[in-house]
């Protein structure tokens, strides 16, 4: 069997201690808009990268390809132990029935028998079929409870090591926290210099849940290009390193775990060189007072079909708040 070419440990990757206990490493590769080439992205960052986490989801259709890949890199050599492989609940799926369902037939898409983290994706519910924009009627209100209890039965049962949220309002996770008997391990929410949402990362680490920046580079396409930022560039130059470093580092400095995608073999290399050298404080600082705060993923703008107006159901589940 042929060995990894780099393992965790030759690239220093660090990681996070999570509230149960496990870690989950700092860097992964996202996986959205991998397409057919996500198992070959997948393969070249574990066993070329050094990456040992993945980050997915059933709503990307890549399940199946993302597994192809990972089953590639654990035959070159890397032990299943060693990966964090990250999965999401999809909105049709947000019924305490379906819960299971969905997560068996994530875990046969990606030829695995455990997941290490399940999230839920959004905390709205979609009618079956809904299309996007979703029609009047498609957004629901979630039994948060009824699916919660059973991604617990899911941690107790050992199908996945850690449960999280995704995209959660600071209302909403008070919600979740008011009856939650495994505590959510991770909340993954858009972060980057264009986007800091300070409030959820503050409220996150009080309660000592482990958060997940996505969207690290601004998510490009139909995003925002913090990649040719001025100050970005500037700091990069000044530094020698490339913008994608910068924003993963700076990611990592705020005490988050991050997840850059890319399909190109070098970029996917590059956007892990980011250890072993720190941001100093001024550049840190500087990356934090970008302005122009926005998100580039915004649950309101997902959900709401722009064209007729908002959804009264949307306004009754969305809580308006950043
Ligand atoms: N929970 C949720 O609701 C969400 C989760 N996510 C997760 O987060 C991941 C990352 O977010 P995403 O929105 O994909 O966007 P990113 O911010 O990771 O940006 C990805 C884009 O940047 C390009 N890119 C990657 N590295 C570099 C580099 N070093 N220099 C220049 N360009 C680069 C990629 O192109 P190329 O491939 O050609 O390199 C791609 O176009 C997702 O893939 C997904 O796994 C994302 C959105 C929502
Ligand atoms: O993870 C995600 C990537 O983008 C999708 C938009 O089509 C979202 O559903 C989701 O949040």
């Amino acid at each position: 069997m042929a060995q990894a070419t780099f393992t965790a440990e030759d690239q220093k990757i660090e990681s996070f201690r999570l509230l149960s206990g496990h870690t989950i490493p700092a860097i992964g590769l996202g996986t959205w808009r991998a397409g057919s080439q996500a198992d070959n992205s997948v393969k070249i960052a574990i066993v070329e990268g050094g990456y040992r986490h993945i980050d997915t989801a059933w709503e990307y259709g890549v399940q199946e390809s993302v597994g192809r890949g990972v089953k590639a890199a654990i035959h070159a050599g890397v032990e299943r132990r060693d990966l964090f492989i990250t999965s999401k609940l999809w909105c049709t799926e947000l019924s305490p029935e379906r819960v299971r369902p969905a997560l068996l037939n994530t875990l046969q898409q990606l030829q695995l028998e455990y997941l290490d983290l399940y999230l839920i994706h959004w905390p709205f519910r979609l009618a079956d079929g809904a299309s996007r924009p979703p029609k009047p009627g498609d957004v629901q209100e979630m039994d948060m409870e009824g699916v919660w209890r059973e991604m617990e039965g899911l941690v107790k049962d050992k199908l996945v090591r850690d449960v999280g949220v995704c995209n959660f309002t600071l209302k909403k996770m008070n919600k979740l926290l008011g009856f939650t008997e495994t505590m959510p391990s991770v909340c993954q929410m858009e972060m980057h210099p264009g986007w800091r949402n300070d409030k959820m990362l503050e409220a996150c680490k009080q309660n000592g849940i482990h958060v997940t920046a996505y969207s690290p580079l601004g998510s490009q396409e139909g995003g925002r290009d913090l990649i040719h930022d001025e100050t970005v560039d500037r700091i990069a130059k000044k530094l020698n390193k490339t913008p994608g470093q910068v924003l993963v580092k700076w990611a990592i400095q705020r005490g988050t775990s991050v997840i850059p995608k890319s399909n190109n073999p070098d970029r996917i290399k590059e956007n892990i060189k980011v250890f072993g050298w720190e941001l100093p404080q001024e550049d840190f600082q500087a990356l934090c007072n970008i302005p122009d705060q926005k998100r580039v993923l915004h649950g309101e703008q997902l959900f709401v079909n722009k064209n007729a107006g908002p959804l009264r159901s949307v306004a009754d589940v969305w809580d308006h708040e950043d």
